[in-house]
């Protein structure tokens, strides 16, 4: 186990979020923030990034994923031991049939990918899900009616699929998301007694940060967990999600995040792209006047021509 630590700015902007959110429910704050004891630690305890395979949901969501290729994906979960396969809800039936008598667990995605689908169509795809032997759910939020502040809508929306009673990951799309507004997204998902916050569908504009990771690890505490997702696609990626707070990578490339962890050698090396030295730029007229040895050069002739001037002047004088 290795530590986070818990700096007193996030702390006060925790807080200072937490208050908002109690407002816009009409809650008192002190009801909310007994959900949120950890923050009068200094740190939190977090996962060392080793035996990766068991941190991975192996994952397809491709609309195109045809029964083979869920077959496939079962298949490696099972030779790789993954701790569970991520599927869309309508594929859980044959994943369940694949996976018959091994450990790995199944996920449902659900709202998938857009989150913006009636909290009664989620309720029943979860229930769907459950029922064919899903253990875990992973939700995609209305980041729409988080956004017009409709705090009430998003909690209850979250809050409909957890009391479905499988695990819940809170998908939150953070890539359309800003610091305050996953913040507060995490807080809602505890209120709703969510078991995991989500980063990315991997169907948006951008997938998993580490910042956006040990923001949502700080704001849910040791008692829930972070899953990282999307765009994940090496070890070295995978292991900077999980040095900041992910317990859960969400990966379609989860093979080749462990085939790396075996064996260093197929680990790119960081591709470090230097700046290019910048070209000296062209000087204007005015800047070249303005050097200091352009101006030497312009007072030398000056000084030649004046002296040149007064010469023929005199000369000119004594001839007459
Ligand atoms: O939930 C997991 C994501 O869909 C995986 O995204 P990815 O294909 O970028 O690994």
């Amino acid at each position: 186990m290795s530590s986070l630590v818990f700096d007193q700015k996030t702390k006060n902007l925790i807080r200072s979020r937490i208050s908002f959110v109690a407002k816009q429910l009409g809650l008192q704050k002190e009801e909310i923030l007994k959900h949120f004891n950890h923050l009068n630690k200094d740190k939190l305890e977090i996962s060392e990034p080793n035996h990766l395979e068991r941190f991975i949901d192996h994952t397809n969501l491709h609309s195109h994923a045809t029964s083979k290729d869920i077959k496939k994906l079962c298949n490696e979960a099972i030779d790789y031991n993954f701790y569970s396969v991520c599927v869309n809800s309508s594929r859980v039936p044959e994943a369940v049939n694949n996976l018959r008598g091994t450990d790995v667990k199944i996920a449902s995605v659900v709202g998938f990918h857009l989150g913006a689908t009636s909290t009664s169509t989620k309720v029943n795809e979860t229930e769907f899900a459950i029922n064919s032997g899903a253990t875990e759910i992973d939700m995609v939020i209305n980041v729409g009616k988080l956004k017009d502040l409709d705090y009430k809508y998003v909690l209850n929306d979250i809050k409909s699929i957890v009391d479905c009673g499988a695990s819940t990951k809170v998908i939150l799309e953070t890539a359309l998301l800003d610091e305050i507004e996953i913040i507060d997204a995490s807080i809602l998902s505890v209120l709703a007694d969510a078991h995991f916050v989500k980063t990315s569908t991997g169907f948006s504009t951008g997938g998993a940060k580490s910042e956006d990771i040990r923001l949502m690890k700080l704001v849910v505490g040791e008692e829930r967990e972070v899953k990282a997702s999307g765009g994940i696609r090496n070890f070295n990626s995978a292991s900077e999600m999980i040095q900041n707070g992910a317990t859960r990578i969400g990966a379609s490339k989860g093979v080749e995040i462990v085939d790396q962890e075996r064996n260093p050698q197929l680990r790119k090396p960081k591709i470090v792209i230097e700046k290019p030295q910048e070209k000296k730029k062209k000087e204007t007229k005015q800047e070249k006047k303005d050097d200091p040895n352009t101006k030497d050069i312009l007072y030398m002739i000056g000084l030649g021509a004046t002296g040149g001037f007064i010469a023929g002047h005199l000369l000119t004088k004594l001839k007459k």
